[in-house]
């Protein structure tokens, strides 16, 4: 018999109640019952309203928060302590200022042991495959947003790591440097096919990058309220893919459900 592959990443039944910033005995749940799965090569985006609790989930997934109940598994065994097998890129600027590009791309092959030649020559193929080669020396002052995101991408897929998670990662970007960089992205991801989870605010990104699209309610006590199988072909150009009708028949699919959560986490917010 055919043993059922496990996924890579499995987030079940996850609860994060987070005790309250300004009164320390109230509790906040931002997550509540969530159960959420990503296949061995699949590239599933969640998006949500503001607040509701996306880098929660993904940080949960990367192991660097315990969730209250819930457990992760990772290619079918149980996670406890950092997702070693997976690589995340944040949000924000996570380069160390002092530290040259290329010395930025090795970091997490230094701290993993690996000898400094073979770490410098990896870290020199992976700034060529991101757009970089030349520009080792740059420190992160010297670089625009797009080549630090562009490092960051480096530094994160040098590893090789087989589920890539990725927490806003060009929300900062213009849109051509963000077009330009997601499309490098489904490159990347099409010549390895790990498994990727995607945060994103961004519904056109997320159907144009993704196998599977899941919605997320407005907080507290986050879940999974839709999920959207994008049947959209590969390969697909970013900015090409917008306007073909099937991804606006998705795009008025997908916001059906997402607006009224939108407009709840827009409203807690002006309340906050
Ligand atoms: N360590 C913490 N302690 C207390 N509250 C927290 C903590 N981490 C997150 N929260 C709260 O949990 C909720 C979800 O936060 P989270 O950052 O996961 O949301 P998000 O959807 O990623 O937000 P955004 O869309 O703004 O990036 C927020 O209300 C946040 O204030």
């Amino acid at each position: 018999m055919i043993q059922p592959v496990a996924p890579a990443l499995s987030l079940k039944d996850i609860t994060c109640t987070f005790v309250s910033r300004d009164d320390p005995k109230a509790r906040y749940t931002a997550v509540a019952n969530t159960t959420l799965t990503v296949a061995a090569g699949e590239f599933v985006s969640v998006v949500g309203p503001t607040g509701c609790g996306k880098s929660t989930l993904l940080n949960v997934g990367a192991g660097l928060l315990s969730p209250s109940t819930g457990a992760v598994e990772t290619f079918g065994e149980l996670l406890s302590g950092i997702n070693k097998r997976a690589g995340y890129m944040f949000q924000g600027e996570a380069l160390l200022p002092w530290r040259s590009a290329l010395d930025n791309v090795t970091a997490g092959c230094e701290f993993a042991g690996m000898p400094n030649a073979q770490a410098q020559e990896a870290g020199r193929l992976w700034m060529k495959r991101v757009g970089l080669g030349g520009f080792e020396d740059r420190y992160p002052h010297q670089m625009s947003g797009g080549m630090r995101k562009r490092a960051m991408l480096a530094q994160t897929l040098i590893r090789d790591p087989d589920i890539i998670l990725m927490d806003e990662p060009f929300s900062a970007l213009d849109i051509q440097t963000r077009q330009l960089m997601e499309n490098e992205v489904l490159d990347l991801w099409m010549a390895k096919r790990k498994a990727v989870l995607f945060i994103t605010h961004d519904l056109d990104e997320a159907i144009a990058m993704s196998d599977r699209v899941v919605v997320l309610s407005a907080g507290p006590g986050t879940h999974p309220i839709g999920e959207f199988t994008i049947d959209l072909p590969r390969p697909r150009d970013v900015a090409e893919v917008r306007m073909q009708p099937r991804f606006v028949e998705l795009h008025a699919a997908i916001w059906a459900v997402l607006r009224e959560e939108v407009l709840k986490g827009y409203a807690q917010q002006k309340r906050a």
